[in-house]
């Protein structure tokens, strides 16, 4: 797995769990949507009834799950977690929500992987709070409604381009999460490493978070291997000079890049012309929702590759930093 890898693996979710904020007041960041969520959520207690149902999206890692945790949490209701490709059948989901008790927060991790035939037994949960299921097939079909508890549903997705328009046109509030600059992602690492009982100086921290791609969860995750070097050589504060050898032996770059994103780079850099996504995919030996949910937002959002109609293209930045010729590009 990359160490920049935003994929989680079960020993690290739970090192993330731990260290993962209980309410909008220490969750770091996406300050116009803690904004937007206080007063919504003020708004839906005082009238005593459930929130209106949300959708986030965003690459992964950038906290939409911890999100769905402090809602859950500040509305002081129970969160039921799913992932939608772990729902088979809509017997599954509708099983699901039938369970559900008034102001219960359902949340549907990879929303947009849902089956077509699963998605419409949500429709009519979300609008009207009520099932329609279908029984039997052809003439002896028979339609069996059944009412559901006033729930709210919190969808998250890396493609949000994915969700058909009568699921998205279902949520009363939409929020994109962003990036985070490194002032945001060295506050994350300081207060990670407090609840680590570990002191760390605030320039190692701010090395960690120049080269955590704007990601919390990469952020999180490098600060617990420069721990492990640091344990090693007995340090009890986590210094700017171990926290640069760590990374530096973990092969992380001052950018955050790895060898895939140098590879990518380096690929679009070397055509001097726009290149399409499948043969990115075919180059690097990589799947193409991997290069178009993991590998490219970051580099998109820097500013180091450009999407023309034609394809991919790399940006002047990205020759100055991979030392490339760009001849006449420019
Ligand atoms: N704003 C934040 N402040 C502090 N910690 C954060 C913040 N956002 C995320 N984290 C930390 O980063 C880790 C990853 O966040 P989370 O699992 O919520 O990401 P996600 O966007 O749901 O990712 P995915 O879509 O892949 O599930 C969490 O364990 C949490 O501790």
């Amino acid at each position: 797995m990359r160490i920049v890898e935003v994929e989680k693996v079960s020993f690290d979710e739970v090192y993330e769990k731990s260290l993962r904020p209980q309410n909008l007041d220490e969750y770091i960041g996406q300050e116009q949507i803690k904004k937007n969520l206080k007063v919504f959520i003020e708004a839906a207690k005082k009238r005593g009834e459930s929130l209106d149902h949300i959708l986030f999206f965003g690459p992964p890692g950038l906290g939409k799950t911890t999100l769905a945790n402090i809602i859950a949490s500040e509305m002081g209701s129970n969160l039921k977690t799913i992932s939608a490709p772990m729902l088979e059948k809509s017997g599954d989901l509708a099983a699901i929500l039938t369970n559900l008790e008034d102001g219960d927060i359902l949340f549907i991790d990879e929303i947009h992987r849902l089956k077509a035939s699963i998605e419409e037994v949500l429709y009519s949960a979300m609008e009207d709070f009520r099932l329609d299921i279908v029984i039997g097939s052809g003439p002896a079909a028979q339609t069996i409604k059944l009412d559901v508890a006033r729930f709210t549903l919190i969808g998250a997705t890396t493609r949000a381009g994915m969700l058909s328009n009568p699921l998205r046109d279902r949520f009363g509030m939409s929020f994109r999460l962003n990036f985070y600059n490194h002032e945001e992602l060295s506050e994350i690492i300081r207060l990670a490493a407090q609840k680590l009982s570990k002191e760390i100086e605030s320039n190692a921290a701010v090395e960690i978070a120049k080269r955590s791609r704007g990601t919390p969860r990469i952020a999180l995750r490098l600060l617990k291997r420069v721990r492990d070097f640091a344990e090693i050589k007995d340090e009890n504060t986590i210094t700017h000079k171990t926290t640069k050898y760590a990374l530096d032996e973990l092969g992380i770059n001052e950018h955050g890049f790895d060898e895939l994103d140098i590879k990518f780079l380096t690929l679009l850099a070397d055509a001097k012309k726009p290149i399409g996504l499948s043969t990115i995919a075919a180059a690097l030996s990589e799947d193409e929702g991997t290069i178009e949910e993991v590998i490219e937002p970051f580099l998109l959002a820097n500013g180091f590759v450009e999407k023309t109609p034609k394809g991919r293209i790399a940006t002047r930045k990205a020759y100055e930093i991979l030392r490339f010729p760009a001849g006449s590009l420019f």
